[in-house]
Protein backbone atom coordinates (compact mmCIF):
# COMPACT_ATOMS: atom_id res chain seq x y z
CA UNK A 1 0.00 0.00 0.00
CA UNK A 2 1.05 3.60 -0.69
CA UNK A 3 1.95 5.54 2.29
CA UNK A 4 2.45 9.48 1.97
CA UNK A 5 5.79 10.40 2.82
CA UNK A 6 5.90 13.36 5.57
CA UNK A 7 8.13 14.75 8.49
CA UNK A 8 8.63 11.62 10.12
CA UNK A 9 10.13 10.07 7.41
CA UNK A 10 13.08 12.50 7.53
CA UNK A 11 13.17 12.32 11.41
CA UNK A 12 13.81 9.00 11.78
CA UNK A 13 16.72 8.72 9.45
CA UNK A 14 19.53 7.29 11.52
CA UNK A 15 21.75 9.65 13.06
CA UNK A 16 24.88 10.14 11.59
CA UNK A 17 26.51 9.76 14.78
CA UNK A 18 24.80 7.08 16.48
CA UNK A 19 25.01 3.23 15.54
CA UNK A 20 21.98 2.18 17.48
CA UNK A 21 20.16 -0.26 15.40
CA UNK A 22 16.70 1.11 14.78
CA UNK A 23 13.62 -1.23 15.71
CA UNK A 24 12.01 -2.69 12.96
CA UNK A 25 9.10 -0.35 13.26
CA UNK A 26 10.61 2.65 14.02
CA UNK A 27 11.16 4.52 10.13
CA UNK A 28 7.74 3.59 9.33
CA UNK A 29 5.77 3.12 12.06
CA UNK A 30 2.96 1.33 10.03
CA UNK A 31 1.60 0.04 12.99
CA UNK A 32 0.66 2.80 14.25
CA UNK A 33 -2.63 3.94 15.60
CA UNK A 34 -4.71 7.61 15.35
CA UNK A 35 -6.04 8.57 18.58
CA UNK A 36 -7.80 11.56 19.61
CA UNK A 37 -6.22 13.77 22.21
CA UNK A 38 -9.23 14.41 24.77
CA UNK A 39 -6.78 15.43 27.72
CA UNK A 40 -3.80 16.18 28.85
CA UNK A 41 -1.62 16.82 31.97
CA UNK A 42 2.18 17.57 32.61
CA UNK A 43 3.37 15.46 29.70
CA UNK A 44 0.71 12.36 29.96
CA UNK A 45 -1.87 12.69 27.06
CA UNK A 46 -5.31 10.37 27.44
CA UNK A 47 -6.33 9.50 23.97
CA UNK A 48 -9.30 7.96 22.69
CA UNK A 49 -7.84 5.38 20.68
CA UNK A 50 -11.06 3.77 18.79
CA UNK A 51 -13.39 3.12 22.01
CA UNK A 52 -10.56 2.68 24.00
CA UNK A 53 -9.24 5.31 26.35
CA UNK A 54 -5.28 5.28 26.17
CA UNK A 55 -2.36 7.08 28.06
CA UNK A 56 0.46 8.34 25.81
CA UNK A 57 3.58 9.88 26.07
CA UNK A 58 5.38 12.22 23.22
CA UNK A 59 7.93 10.35 21.19
CA UNK A 60 11.11 11.99 21.37
CA UNK A 61 11.18 12.27 17.43
CA UNK A 62 8.23 15.32 18.31
CA UNK A 63 11.09 17.52 19.32
CA UNK A 64 9.18 20.29 20.35
CA UNK A 65 5.96 20.31 19.04
CA UNK A 66 3.51 19.71 21.66
CA UNK A 67 -0.18 17.96 21.31
CA UNK A 68 -3.16 19.89 22.60
CA UNK A 69 -6.62 18.75 23.46
CA UNK A 70 -8.56 18.45 19.88
CA UNK A 71 -5.29 17.10 17.76
CA UNK A 72 -5.64 14.04 15.96
CA UNK A 73 -2.13 11.90 16.53
CA UNK A 74 -0.58 8.57 15.45
CA UNK A 75 0.49 6.68 18.43
CA UNK A 76 2.12 3.54 19.14
CA UNK A 77 3.54 1.07 21.37
CA UNK A 78 1.54 0.18 24.05
CA UNK A 79 -1.93 0.82 23.08
CA UNK A 80 -4.30 -1.29 24.96
CA UNK A 81 -5.12 1.61 27.48
CA UNK A 82 -4.67 -1.35 30.34
CA UNK A 83 -3.45 -0.36 33.64
CA UNK A 84 0.39 1.05 33.25
CA UNK A 85 0.59 0.90 29.78
CA UNK A 86 1.88 4.04 27.76
CA UNK A 87 2.14 4.51 24.20
CA UNK A 88 4.15 7.14 22.09
CA UNK A 89 2.81 9.77 19.90
CA UNK A 90 4.98 9.73 17.01
CA UNK A 91 2.93 12.67 14.65
CA UNK A 92 0.70 15.34 15.38
CA UNK A 93 -1.84 15.47 12.16
CA UNK A 94 -2.53 18.84 10.29
CA UNK A 95 -4.54 20.88 12.22
CA UNK A 96 -8.01 22.19 10.67
CA UNK A 97 -8.11 24.72 13.31
CA UNK A 98 -6.20 26.23 15.89
CA UNK A 99 -7.46 28.26 18.94
CA UNK A 100 -4.63 30.30 20.18
CA UNK A 101 -3.87 32.96 22.85
CA UNK A 102 -1.18 35.18 22.74
CA UNK A 103 1.49 35.38 26.24
CA UNK A 104 0.04 37.64 28.80
CA UNK A 105 0.79 38.54 32.34
CA UNK A 106 0.66 35.14 33.60
CA UNK A 107 1.63 33.58 30.91
CA UNK A 108 4.40 34.45 28.88
CA UNK A 109 4.15 32.15 26.32
CA UNK A 110 1.92 32.16 23.33
CA UNK A 111 -0.28 29.00 23.48
CA UNK A 112 -2.74 26.84 21.48
CA UNK A 113 -5.11 26.30 23.47
CA UNK A 114 -7.37 23.43 21.75
CA UNK A 115 -7.02 22.15 18.23
CA UNK A 116 -9.71 21.01 15.82
CA UNK A 117 -12.41 22.96 17.41
CA UNK A 118 -15.36 24.71 14.98
CA UNK A 119 -17.25 26.31 17.64
CA UNK A 120 -16.49 28.40 20.93
CA UNK A 121 -18.85 28.62 23.01
CA UNK A 122 -18.77 31.44 25.14
CA UNK A 123 -20.82 31.08 28.18
CA UNK A 124 -21.72 34.52 29.86
CA UNK A 125 -24.37 34.69 32.88
CA UNK A 126 -26.67 37.80 32.58
CA UNK A 127 -26.76 38.32 36.02
CA UNK A 128 -24.37 37.42 38.89
CA UNK A 129 -21.93 37.71 37.94
CA UNK A 130 -22.77 41.03 35.58
CA UNK A 131 -22.09 40.30 31.77
CA UNK A 132 -18.64 41.66 30.46
CA UNK A 133 -18.67 42.37 26.62
CA UNK A 134 -15.01 43.34 26.80
CA UNK A 135 -14.71 39.57 27.53
CA UNK A 136 -17.00 38.52 25.15
CA UNK A 137 -15.73 40.96 22.37
CA UNK A 138 -11.96 39.01 23.24
CA UNK A 139 -13.39 35.37 23.00
CA UNK A 140 -15.20 36.58 19.39
CA UNK A 141 -12.28 37.88 17.87
CA UNK A 142 -10.19 34.93 19.31
CA UNK A 143 -12.73 33.01 17.68
CA UNK A 144 -13.43 34.69 14.29
CA UNK A 145 -9.45 34.69 13.83
CA UNK A 146 -9.25 31.12 14.00
CA UNK A 147 -12.23 30.34 11.42
CA UNK A 148 -14.42 29.18 14.36
CA UNK A 149 -17.86 29.85 14.77
CA UNK A 150 -19.12 31.98 17.93
CA UNK A 151 -21.94 31.11 20.39
CA UNK A 152 -23.28 32.85 22.47
CA UNK A 153 -24.71 31.31 25.85
CA UNK A 154 -26.75 33.18 27.88
CA UNK A 155 -27.10 32.15 31.37
CA UNK A 156 -29.07 32.27 34.18
CA UNK A 157 -32.08 34.16 32.06
CA UNK A 158 -34.71 33.90 35.20
CA UNK A 159 -32.60 36.60 36.40
CA UNK A 160 -32.02 39.06 33.87
CA UNK A 161 -33.13 39.82 30.55
CA UNK A 162 -31.49 38.66 27.29
CA UNK A 163 -32.06 41.33 25.00
CA UNK A 164 -29.53 44.26 25.41
CA UNK A 165 -26.57 41.20 24.90
CA UNK A 166 -28.60 40.05 21.93
CA UNK A 167 -28.73 43.42 20.29
CA UNK A 168 -25.36 43.77 20.47
CA UNK A 169 -23.94 39.91 19.46
CA UNK A 170 -26.59 39.44 16.81
CA UNK A 171 -25.23 42.05 14.34
CA UNK A 172 -22.31 40.43 14.00
CA UNK A 173 -23.24 37.16 13.15
CA UNK A 174 -23.12 35.63 16.50
CA UNK A 175 -25.86 32.39 17.29
CA UNK A 176 -27.45 33.66 20.95
CA UNK A 177 -28.73 30.90 22.83
CA UNK A 178 -30.35 31.68 25.96
CA UNK A 179 -30.28 29.02 29.40
CA UNK A 180 -32.24 29.23 32.77
CA UNK A 181 -33.04 27.50 35.91
CA UNK A 182 -35.88 24.71 35.72
CA UNK A 183 -38.93 26.22 37.33
CA UNK A 184 -40.14 24.95 41.03
CA UNK A 185 -41.66 21.38 40.45
CA UNK A 186 -45.71 21.55 42.33
CA UNK A 187 -44.89 19.49 44.80
CA UNK A 188 -46.79 16.99 46.79
CA UNK A 189 -49.06 17.89 49.17
CA UNK A 190 -47.65 16.56 52.39
CA UNK A 191 -45.25 14.72 50.85
CA UNK A 192 -41.08 16.07 51.59
CA UNK A 193 -39.36 16.96 48.62
CA UNK A 194 -36.39 14.52 47.85
CA UNK A 195 -33.75 13.83 45.99
CA UNK A 196 -32.59 15.23 42.54
CA UNK A 197 -35.12 17.75 41.08
CA UNK A 198 -36.42 18.68 44.26
CA UNK A 199 -38.10 22.10 44.94
CA UNK A 200 -36.13 23.84 48.33
CA UNK A 201 -38.06 24.70 50.75
CA UNK A 202 -38.11 27.98 50.19
CA UNK A 203 -39.29 27.77 46.98
CA UNK A 204 -36.79 28.33 44.57
CA UNK A 205 -35.08 26.31 41.69
CA UNK A 206 -35.26 22.80 42.17
CA UNK A 207 -31.24 21.77 43.03
CA UNK A 208 -29.09 19.28 42.30
CA UNK A 209 -27.22 16.97 44.72
CA UNK A 210 -24.09 18.68 44.31
CA UNK A 211 -26.07 21.99 44.88
CA UNK A 212 -26.42 23.83 41.72
CA UNK A 213 -29.47 24.84 40.22
CA UNK A 214 -30.69 22.44 37.73
CA UNK A 215 -31.38 24.11 34.28
CA UNK A 216 -34.73 24.29 32.16
CA UNK A 217 -34.64 21.15 30.14
CA UNK A 218 -35.72 22.50 26.96
CA UNK A 219 -33.02 24.94 27.22
CA UNK A 220 -30.28 22.57 27.70
CA UNK A 221 -31.51 20.43 24.63
CA UNK A 222 -31.64 23.87 22.65
CA UNK A 223 -27.85 24.05 23.31
CA UNK A 224 -27.29 20.41 22.64
CA UNK A 225 -29.01 20.43 19.43
CA UNK A 226 -26.40 23.71 18.36
CA UNK A 227 -23.66 21.09 19.85
CA UNK A 228 -24.43 18.31 17.90
CA UNK A 229 -22.02 17.39 15.28
CA UNK A 230 -19.36 19.65 16.31
CA UNK A 231 -16.51 19.99 18.29
CA UNK A 232 -17.48 22.63 20.76
CA UNK A 233 -14.72 24.81 23.20
CA UNK A 234 -16.49 26.25 26.08
CA UNK A 235 -14.82 29.04 27.88
CA UNK A 236 -16.52 31.30 30.55
CA UNK A 237 -15.44 33.25 33.80
CA UNK A 238 -15.93 31.32 37.06
CA UNK A 239 -19.38 31.18 38.51
CA UNK A 240 -21.19 32.13 35.37
CA UNK A 241 -22.51 28.34 35.16
CA UNK A 242 -20.44 26.65 32.94
CA UNK A 243 -20.22 23.64 35.14
CA UNK A 244 -23.68 23.69 36.04
CA UNK A 245 -24.37 23.36 31.74
CA UNK A 246 -21.85 21.05 31.21
CA UNK A 247 -23.36 18.30 33.80
CA UNK A 248 -26.61 18.70 32.39
CA UNK A 249 -25.50 18.19 28.70
CA UNK A 250 -22.78 15.70 29.44
CA UNK A 251 -24.01 13.64 32.89
CA UNK A 252 -21.12 11.74 33.26
CA UNK A 253 -18.50 14.56 32.64
CA UNK A 254 -17.22 13.27 36.09
CA UNK A 255 -16.63 9.82 35.09
CA UNK A 256 -15.26 10.75 31.99
CA UNK A 257 -12.89 13.31 33.20
CA UNK A 258 -11.84 10.52 35.98
CA UNK A 259 -9.72 9.38 33.33
CA UNK A 260 -7.70 12.15 33.53
CA UNK A 261 -7.64 11.64 36.91
CA UNK A 262 -6.16 8.30 36.60
CA UNK A 263 -2.91 9.69 35.10
CA UNK A 264 -2.54 11.70 37.87
CA UNK A 265 -3.99 10.01 40.61
CA UNK A 266 -5.24 13.11 41.83
CA UNK A 267 -9.15 13.36 42.87
CA UNK A 268 -9.72 16.57 40.49
CA UNK A 269 -8.68 17.68 36.98
CA UNK A 270 -5.86 20.19 37.45
CA UNK A 271 -7.63 23.56 36.86
CA UNK A 272 -5.43 24.39 33.62
CA UNK A 273 -5.64 21.54 31.28
CA UNK A 274 -8.71 21.68 28.64
CA UNK A 275 -10.54 18.15 28.63
CA UNK A 276 -12.84 16.80 25.52
CA UNK A 277 -16.13 14.89 26.86
CA UNK A 278 -18.31 13.09 24.34
CA UNK A 279 -21.62 14.78 24.07
CA UNK A 280 -24.48 12.31 24.34
CA UNK A 281 -26.81 12.45 21.41
CA UNK A 282 -29.35 12.67 24.12
CA UNK A 283 -30.92 13.79 27.70
CA UNK A 284 -31.18 9.99 29.11
CA UNK A 285 -28.20 8.72 27.39
CA UNK A 286 -25.46 6.54 29.89
CA UNK A 287 -22.07 6.28 28.27
CA UNK A 288 -21.45 3.05 30.59
CA UNK A 289 -17.95 2.56 31.38
CA UNK A 290 -16.36 3.56 28.28
CA UNK A 291 -16.10 6.56 25.63
CA UNK A 292 -18.35 5.10 23.29
CA UNK A 293 -18.05 6.43 19.87
CA UNK A 294 -21.47 5.07 19.03
CA UNK A 295 -22.91 6.98 21.96
CA UNK A 296 -22.16 10.58 21.10
CA UNK A 297 -22.27 13.01 18.56
CA UNK A 298 -19.84 15.99 19.02
CA UNK A 299 -17.35 16.64 21.28
CA UNK A 300 -18.03 19.51 24.23
CA UNK A 301 -14.23 20.36 25.21
CA UNK A 302 -13.57 22.54 28.69
CA UNK A 303 -11.23 24.66 29.10
CA UNK A 304 -10.81 25.57 32.93
CA UNK A 305 -7.99 27.41 33.19
CA UNK A 306 -8.90 29.97 29.92
CA UNK A 307 -10.24 32.75 31.09
CA UNK A 308 -9.29 35.44 28.72
CA UNK A 309 -7.74 36.00 25.57
CA UNK A 310 -4.59 37.84 24.86
CA UNK A 311 -5.15 38.80 21.10
CA UNK A 312 -1.70 40.55 19.71
CA UNK A 313 -1.56 38.04 17.22
CA UNK A 314 -4.69 39.17 15.63
CA UNK A 315 -4.45 41.44 12.47
CA UNK A 316 -6.90 43.40 11.55
CA UNK A 317 -7.05 42.38 7.49
CA UNK A 318 -7.52 38.50 9.29
CA UNK A 319 -9.94 39.59 11.09
CA UNK A 320 -12.08 41.96 8.81
CA UNK A 321 -12.10 38.61 6.30
CA UNK A 322 -14.63 36.87 9.06
CA UNK A 323 -17.22 39.68 7.63
CA UNK A 324 -17.87 39.46 4.39
CA UNK A 325 -19.83 42.57 3.77
CA UNK A 326 -17.29 44.92 5.77
CA UNK A 327 -14.52 43.75 4.54
CA UNK A 328 -15.62 44.35 0.89
CA UNK A 329 -16.76 47.85 2.08
CA UNK A 330 -13.45 48.35 3.53
CA UNK A 331 -11.79 47.64 0.26
CA UNK A 332 -12.35 51.58 0.02
CA UNK A 333 -11.07 53.01 2.97
CA UNK A 334 -8.01 54.73 2.76
CA UNK A 335 -4.17 52.88 2.96
CA UNK A 336 -3.33 51.56 6.78
CA UNK A 337 -7.17 53.02 8.04
CA UNK A 338 -7.82 51.55 11.50
CA UNK A 339 -11.70 51.74 10.84
CA UNK A 340 -12.03 52.67 14.60
CA UNK A 341 -14.48 55.38 15.09
CA UNK A 342 -11.92 58.12 14.87
CA UNK A 343 -10.36 56.94 11.69
CA UNK A 344 -10.76 59.51 9.07
CA UNK A 345 -12.63 58.81 6.11
CA UNK A 346 -13.36 55.49 7.28
CA UNK A 347 -15.64 53.73 4.30
CA UNK A 348 -17.55 51.90 6.77
CA UNK A 349 -19.09 55.49 7.99
CA UNK A 350 -19.86 56.01 4.36
CA UNK A 351 -21.75 52.81 3.94
CA UNK A 352 -23.94 53.37 6.89
CA UNK A 353 -24.18 57.01 5.93
CA UNK A 354 -25.50 55.70 2.29
CA UNK A 355 -27.73 53.51 3.90
CA UNK A 356 -31.60 53.73 1.63
CA UNK A 357 -33.56 53.68 4.04
CA UNK A 358 -33.79 53.90 7.87
CA UNK A 359 -34.75 50.26 8.04
CA UNK A 360 -31.16 49.61 6.45
CA UNK A 361 -29.24 52.33 8.93
CA UNK A 362 -30.24 50.79 12.18
CA UNK A 363 -28.40 47.27 11.56
CA UNK A 364 -25.51 48.27 9.29
CA UNK A 365 -25.21 51.14 12.29
CA UNK A 366 -25.07 47.73 15.14
CA UNK A 367 -22.59 46.01 12.65
CA UNK A 368 -20.22 48.51 12.05
CA UNK A 369 -20.37 49.70 15.94
CA UNK A 370 -19.81 46.13 17.04
CA UNK A 371 -17.18 45.34 14.62
CA UNK A 372 -15.35 48.72 16.03
CA UNK A 373 -15.89 47.52 19.61
CA UNK A 374 -14.11 44.18 18.49
CA UNK A 375 -11.35 46.07 17.03
CA UNK A 376 -10.77 47.84 19.98
CA UNK A 377 -10.86 44.41 21.95
CA UNK A 378 -7.75 43.18 20.58
CA UNK A 379 -5.54 46.01 22.33
CA UNK A 380 -6.62 43.28 25.47
CA UNK A 381 -7.21 46.54 28.21
CA UNK A 382 -11.00 46.80 27.59
CA UNK A 383 -11.67 44.60 30.49
CA UNK A 384 -15.31 45.47 31.36
N1 LIG B 1 -30.29 31.46 39.00
C1 LIG B 1 -29.49 30.67 38.29
N2 LIG B 1 -28.35 30.20 38.86
C2 LIG B 1 -27.56 29.40 38.12
C3 LIG B 1 -27.88 29.05 36.79
N3 LIG B 1 -26.89 28.26 36.31
C4 LIG B 1 -25.98 28.13 37.30
N4 LIG B 1 -26.38 28.81 38.41
C5 LIG B 1 -25.69 28.91 39.71
O1 LIG B 1 -24.54 29.72 39.54
C6 LIG B 1 -23.49 29.29 40.41
C7 LIG B 1 -22.23 29.06 39.60
O2 LIG B 1 -22.43 27.96 38.72
P1 LIG B 1 -21.24 27.01 38.25
O3 LIG B 1 -21.79 26.08 37.26
O4 LIG B 1 -20.53 26.44 39.42
O5 LIG B 1 -20.32 28.09 37.57
P2 LIG B 1 -18.97 27.90 36.76
O6 LIG B 1 -19.07 28.81 35.61
O7 LIG B 1 -18.69 26.50 36.46
O8 LIG B 1 -17.94 28.47 37.78
P3 LIG B 1 -16.66 27.76 38.37
O9 LIG B 1 -17.14 26.46 38.94
O10 LIG B 1 -16.19 28.74 39.39
O11 LIG B 1 -15.72 27.61 37.21
C8 LIG B 1 -23.99 28.00 41.06
O12 LIG B 1 -24.46 28.34 42.36
C9 LIG B 1 -25.16 27.57 40.19
O13 LIG B 1 -26.12 26.85 40.90
C10 LIG B 1 -29.09 29.56 36.22
O14 LIG B 1 -29.47 29.31 35.07
N5 LIG B 1 -29.85 30.36 37.04
ZN1 LIG C 1 -11.69 51.97 7.33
Amino acid sequence: MARIRDESDFRSRPSKHGSRPRSKQRPEHADAVTGLVTGVDRGRYTLLVEDRSVLAMKARELGRQRAVVGDRVDVVGDVTGEDGSLGRIVRIRERTSTLRRTADDTDPYERIVVANADQLVVVTALAQPEPRTGMIDRCVVAAYDAGMDVLLCLTKADLASPDALRGLYEPLGVKVVVTQSALPEPRDVGGAPQGEGAAPDDGGAPVAQDGRVRLARDSVEEVRSLLRGRTSVLVGHSGVGKSTLINELVPDARRATGVVNAVTGRGRQTSTSAVALPLPVGPARDLGDGLEAADHDGWVIDTPGVRSFGLAHVEVAHLLHAFEDLSAVAEECPRGCTHLADAPDCALDDWVAASPDDATRAPREARVTSFRRLLASRSGTDDH
